[in-house]
């Protein structure tokens, strides 16, 4: 892998990928892998379609230790506190605490917006209501939903629009305080408008909560992230600055993807 040059100061990890490898029983998704997460920062992962980048983000929240066969080699490390996320002993019901994740497309639970997002605050044992209150309400302020459902609170999710669905997936995944948050091509399903609100509230939640995003999306990928990560065939090939990534790639494998020769 090439890792640019950053003559910029360098920013804390939040986390950082070593050596990590993914299988799908015998199917080998991610080769080795090494990778920094900078603090506070958002940072994109692009790749043709099949080269691991679903598989990668993933692997942050323990999500393939849901089924049979899966296996990891290597690490996640976690900051400040050192812990690697992938080790047996490190409870995945407690990762997934850490690092919240919003899939492609808005999956709300059938339940009223308010449960959606008290939802993860009773699993950990909140149930006093002015406290669960006022937590729903900072959520969704945080996700810049508050102001449209602030009267509706017990109307259904579902009933609420794709881009409001996806907002309030938002703010239940910021609704216990992660500290990473996975976001799989989320604006995928979502029209140019209800894009632009989750592209706005992603650099607004970048002051709080790191992010790594998934995006197919070169356009969206340049204006939202201050790192990039370019993925071939399970490896990562290139990482470093955005701007670097996109004006003067190291690999001609990155220049070609972005130039839109491959991929
Ligand atoms: N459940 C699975 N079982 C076996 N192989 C899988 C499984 N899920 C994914 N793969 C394989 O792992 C590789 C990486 O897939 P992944 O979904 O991570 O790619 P991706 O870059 O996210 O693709 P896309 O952009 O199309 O979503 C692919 O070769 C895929 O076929």
């Amino acid at each position: 892998m090439q890792t640019q040059d950053i003559t910029q100061p360098q920013h804390p990890l939040k986390a950082e990928a070593r050596n990590l490898s993914f299988y799908y029983g015998a199917v080998k998704a991610l080769k080795g892998i090494n990778m920094p997460i900078h603090d506070k920062k958002v940072t994109a992962l692009i790749g043709p379609s099949g080269c691991g980048k679903s598989t990668y983000l993933r692997s942050f929240n323990r999500m393939h230790d849901l089924y049979p066969g899966n296996r990891y080699e290597g690490e996640i490390r976690f900051f400040p506190d050192n812990t690697n996320l992938l080790s047996a002993d490190v409870d995945p019901i407690e990762v997934r605490m850490r690092v919240g994740m919003v899939f492609q497309k808005p999956n709300p639970f059938p339940k009223s917006i308010f449960e959606n997002v008290a939802y993860g605050l009773r699993v950990r044992g909140l149930s006093n209501k002015r406290l669960l209150d006022e937590k729903v309400e900072q959520a969704l302020r945080s996700a810049a939903l508050w102001d449209e459902v602030k009267d509706r609170l017990q109307a259904l999710a579902p009933t609420l629009s794709g881009g409001q669905q996806q907002r309030l997936c938002i703010a239940r995944a910021l609704a216990t305080d992660p500290e990473l948050l996975l976001f799989d091509e989320p604006t995928s399903a979502l029209d140019p408008i209800a894009t632009g609100a989750i592209e706005e509230l992603v650099h607004e939640l970048k002051k709080r909560v790191t992010i790594l995003i998934v995006t197919h999306n070169m356009q969206q990928a340049a204006r939202v992230s201050d790192y990039t990560a370019y993925m071939y065939l399970g490896e990562m090939i290139e990482f470093g600055n955005t701007d670097e990534i996109f004006m003067k790639p190291n690999d001609r494998r990155t220049e070609d993807y972005i130039t839109g020769r491959m991929g």
